[in-house]
């Protein structure tokens, strides 16, 4: 939940809003009050819950989702199904005048086209749950835990890579997998010159890069600090360094503009990769990968 999000649906939130008071000064300003005796509250409940949680989910969707089209549909069709719930709602305490007997009738007009309309908005939203899901893969492998994801790259973190590696070990009797750690050159001296803001933006856009020049069935964490590593089942050494080269001359060439200047920074990353071996632990990979690494980073080699 994010209230700042409130602050981009405005156009959203008047419709919302408009629906509410247009159905309640309707309602009121062409009806007269009912007896006491003769409200049911046993209906007022019924219907009152009903404006109360479209009123709810109006909210939860306004400070949950972002722009865009699933969310205009979602709030429109909502604010139908409000307009009609508070008609229902307010005539539990008035009657209608004879001349504007119509309103009954076409009161529930607004929550069939809002029932139209929602159905419309849920086959939009699975359908860009189907692409988020593509997105999400590279991220993560077979296994969803959001405590391990990093905050600033919002890749999930060592611990996530050691039980993945850990699932491949087990699952197979002889491990085929490799696994790559890349190491950005010279991160420090970036933070240095240019704060640790646009450091974190920084590892961010190279995350964003690292995972568009991964395969579908690979995944990437960030290890530790300027370190990140990948996985890369089913795949031996050669195919591993061929990727992991791709993904070091694809962040080579990108022209990183910090602060709004247009003269460019360019970065270049120091890998490493090892393949499993039969009989290995998670650890003893990580081990051989990090150290290797060491040793480019002291004769930057790769
Ligand atoms: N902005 C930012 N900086 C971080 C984060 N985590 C670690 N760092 C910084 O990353 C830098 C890593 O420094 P080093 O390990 O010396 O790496 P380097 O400067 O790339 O040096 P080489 O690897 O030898 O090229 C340090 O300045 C850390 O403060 C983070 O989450 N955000």
């Amino acid at each position: 939940m994010n209230i700042s999000l409130l602050a981009k649906h405005q156009k959203l939130f008047s419709i919302a809003c408009a629906s509410l008071t247009l159905s309640i000064t309707l309602g009121i300003g062409l009806g007269n009050a009912k007896p006491l005796a003769d409200i049911s509250w046993l209906d007022i409940i019924g219907e009152g819950s009903i404006a109360l949680l479209s009123l709810l989910w109006i909210f939860f969707i306004l400070v949950s989702r972002p722009p865009g089209k699933v969310t205009s549909a979602l709030i429109i069709g909502l604010s139908c199904i409000l307009f009609t719930a508070n008609l229902d709602l307010v005539d539990e305490f008035i009657y209608y005048q004879e001349a504007v007997s119509w309103l009954s009738m076409i009161e529930s007009i607004p929550a069939g086209l809002g029932m139209l309309i929602m159905s419309y908005a849920l086959y939009q939203w699975h359908q860009e749950q189907l692409i988020l899901n593509k997105q999400l893969q590279k991220r993560e492998s077979n296994f969803r835990q959001h405590q391990q994801v990093d905050f600033i790259t919002t890749l999930y973190d060592a611990e996530y890579m050691r039980n993945q590696i850990d699932t491949e070990l087990q699952n197979k009797a002889q491990p085929d997998f490799s696994v790559v750690m890349l190491d950005i050159n010279n991160f420090d001296l970036f933070n240095r010159r240019f704060g640790h803001e646009l450091g974190d933006n920084l590892l961010r856009e190279i995350s964003d890069l690292i995972l568009m020049n991964l395969r579908a069935t690979d995944l990437a964490c960030r290890y530790a600090g300027d370190r990140f590593i990948l996985l890369f089942p089913d795949t031996d050494l050669e195919v591993a360094q061929k990727i992991a080269s791709q993904i070091k001359r694809a962040i080579a060439n990108i022209a990183f503009k910090p602060e709004l200047s247009a003269d460019p920074v360019y970065h270049q990353l120091t890998f490493a990769v090892e393949s499993a071996k039969f009989g290995d632990v998670t650890e003893n990979i990580l081990q051989r990968v990090s150290r290797r690494l060491e040793l480019f980073k002291q004769g930057q080699t790769s």
